[in-house]
This record gives C-alpha cells, structure tokens and sequence, in this order.
C-alpha cells in the first residue's frame, strides 16, 4: 500500500493536519511521499520525500492548478490512496481528484479496520465501515482522528508547476468574525448536550458553571436547537479549548467535539449512558442523570 499525503501550506506555516495524515499511513503500514503548496524552503517534519510545488507560482489555492499537480504526482508516483484532511482544501479538492482519476472517494475517515474505513454517518451518532471497489481511492481525514507523527526533516523535491489558470485568483483567508464568548482562554468549560433535553435545563447547567467560576459551552444540537448562540459551540465547525477542567453534560462524544475538546487537562462526564463514547476520554465519568445529579452537586458546591 502506497499513500500520497496531501498537506496545506497556510499564513505561512504548514499546517499540523499534514502530521495526522503521516501517523495515518504509519497506522494501516503504508509507504508514503507527501506533497504540498508551499515555499521551496519549507521543512516539513517527515521522514521521507515530499514535493513541493512553488506556492507564489501555484497560489495558495486555485482548484484547477492544484488538481493539475496532484494528477501529475498520482502518475509518477502511482499510490493507491491520495490522502487529504478533511478541510476546507479537502472538502474542495478531493471529489475533484476523485472524479478525475475515477476513483472511489471517502470522506470523513475517523479509523481503519482490516483494510476498511470507518466513517461517521446520520450526523455522526452511527459508524460505517467502507471498502472502495476502485483501484485507486480518495481519502480525507476527520481531524484528530490520527495522533499526528513527526520525525526528521524531509527531503524536498521541488514539483513543476506546468497548469495555468487564470479565470481564478487567491484573494487571501478570512478569517470568521468571534463575537460572544471566547471560550479558548477558559480554564473551566462546563458544557451542556442534547441531553439537557430542553432550552430551559440549559440554566442547570450554567448554574454548575457559575459555582465553579466556569464558562459555558455546548455541542453542537444545542446550538442548532437555538438553546445557546454558535459562539459557545465546541467542536470541529466550533472553537477548539484545552481548559484545565472540561465538564461535558449530556454530550454523547462524538469525533466532532472530541476534537474541540480532548486536549482538556481534565475531563468529567455526566452521561446517563454508561457505554457514551466520551467515557474513551474522560478522565471521570459520572453515569447518572444530569437533571438530578447536577444540581446536587452545584447546591453541595455553593453552600
Ligand atoms: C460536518 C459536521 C461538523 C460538526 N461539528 C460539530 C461541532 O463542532 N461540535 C459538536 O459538538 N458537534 C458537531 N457535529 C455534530 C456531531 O456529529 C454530533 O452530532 C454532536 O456532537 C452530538 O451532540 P451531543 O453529544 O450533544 O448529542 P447526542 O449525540 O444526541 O448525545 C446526547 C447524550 O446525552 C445523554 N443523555 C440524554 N439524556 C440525559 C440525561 N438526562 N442525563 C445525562 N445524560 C443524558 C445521552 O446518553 C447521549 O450520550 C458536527 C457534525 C458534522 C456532520
């Protein structure tokens, strides 16, 4: 098995993603290069060869241009997975390179299993596992799904840059307006799940935050339901905190918010389900029903 890696070069810096897609093909045993937009002088912490095409030629983004170098690569370097992370770049370029090279594309990959993908489904409450049918597949990678692997400083081969295309032109990042709560320089996150039930029990909870001097936060279906603004939301489309103490309530432990939160220094979980995925990360699990079981704690912490 042979994996192409595709990382992104952004604000100047390669970005971490590159690493889980390493630790990704030093997982299912695969051979590897890597690839990537960027500076010739750039040094990515691989040990192996990764091409660079000239990022002030190729821009940080052009669809057509960067599909045209990867094709290129896939010829010369005939892998049986192209991998990219599931980002904005992925989410992009991938079914572009997949249709291309006709072949199967995966999206969203959180693990393997004996040659098989497993992907989240029904907004992530269920897993599948998937086996392209092509010769070639297209992969991209949840973020935080693979612990990311450095080593040495790679071998650089620069790549020629050869598409042009000029109907398109990079406009730069923008980077999302944070209004509300700033949640990444809370030192204690206590953050409500679909299990509070209703908007109303939200209070439960920002009552046991105020007692512990706490933030707020919220899975996503507690945003979506209107219960609390995006700004509190944790998770992949949400803010990325390592508090000191996480206090996830009522929240199932989906990949989408494990990877907002499970660089938190110490994690508690209040689940009426004692089999929740987030018992995998919690440091503390509390199976019990949060509608009775936090305000006995909040009352024994405020008296
Ligand atoms: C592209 C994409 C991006 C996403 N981004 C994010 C993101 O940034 N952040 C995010 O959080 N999610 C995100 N999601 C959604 C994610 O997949 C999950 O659906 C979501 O995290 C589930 O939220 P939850 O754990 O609150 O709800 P559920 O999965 O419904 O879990 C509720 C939990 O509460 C427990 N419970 C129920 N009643 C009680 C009670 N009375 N007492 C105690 N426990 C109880 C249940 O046992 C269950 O474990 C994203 C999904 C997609 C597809």
């Amino acid at each position: 098995m042979k994996a192409l890696l595709i990382g992104e070069y952004k604000n100047g810096h390669i970005d971490e993603s590159f690493y889980e897609l390493v630790g990704f093909a030093n997982k299912i045993g695969a051979s590897s290069v890597g690839f990537m937009v960027a500076p010739l002088d750039v040094k990515p912490e691989y040990d192996g060869k990764v091409y660079i095409a000239d990022i002030s030629k190729a821009k940080d983004y052009n669809p057509k241009v960067h599909k045209g170098l990867i094709l290129k690569l896939v010829e010369k370097e005939n892998p049986d997975v192209v991998v990219f992370s599931h980002s904005s770049y992925g989410w992009d370029l991938a079914p572009r390179l997949a249709a291309a090279l006709r072949a199967g594309q995966i999206s969203e990959v959180i693990d393997v299993d004996n040659g098989e993908y497993i992907v989240p489904f029904c907004n992530a409450k269920l897993r599948r596992k998937v086996k392209p049918n092509t010769p070639k597949a297209v992969l991209t990678l949840q973020s935080g799904a693979f612990a990311p692997l450095k080593n040495n400083t790679a071998q650089i081969e620069p790549f020629d840059y050869t598409e042009e295309d000029t109907n398109l032109e990079f406009q730069g990042y923008e980077v999302a307006e944070k209004t509300g709560v700033d949640l990444t320089k809370a030192e204690v996150i206590i953050s409500a799940g679909r299990g509070v039930g209703k908007k109303e029990n939200i209070e439960i909870v920002r009552s046991l935050a105020k007692a512990l001097k706490g933030e707020l936060g919220a899975s996503r279906p507690v945003v979506d339901a209107g219960w609390l603004d995006e700004s509190y939301q944790v998770g992949t489309t949400g803010q990325t905190v390592a508090p000191k103490l996480y206090i996830a309530c009522g929240i199932s432990g989906a990949i989408q918010h494990l990877v907002g939160m499970k660089k938190s220094n110490f994690i508690v979980a209040i689940n009426k389900d004692k089999d929740a995925p987030i018992a995998e990360v919690a440091d503390v699990f509390v199976a019990a029903d949060l509608l009775e079981f936090i305000p006995m704690l909040t009352s024994k912490l405020t008296k």
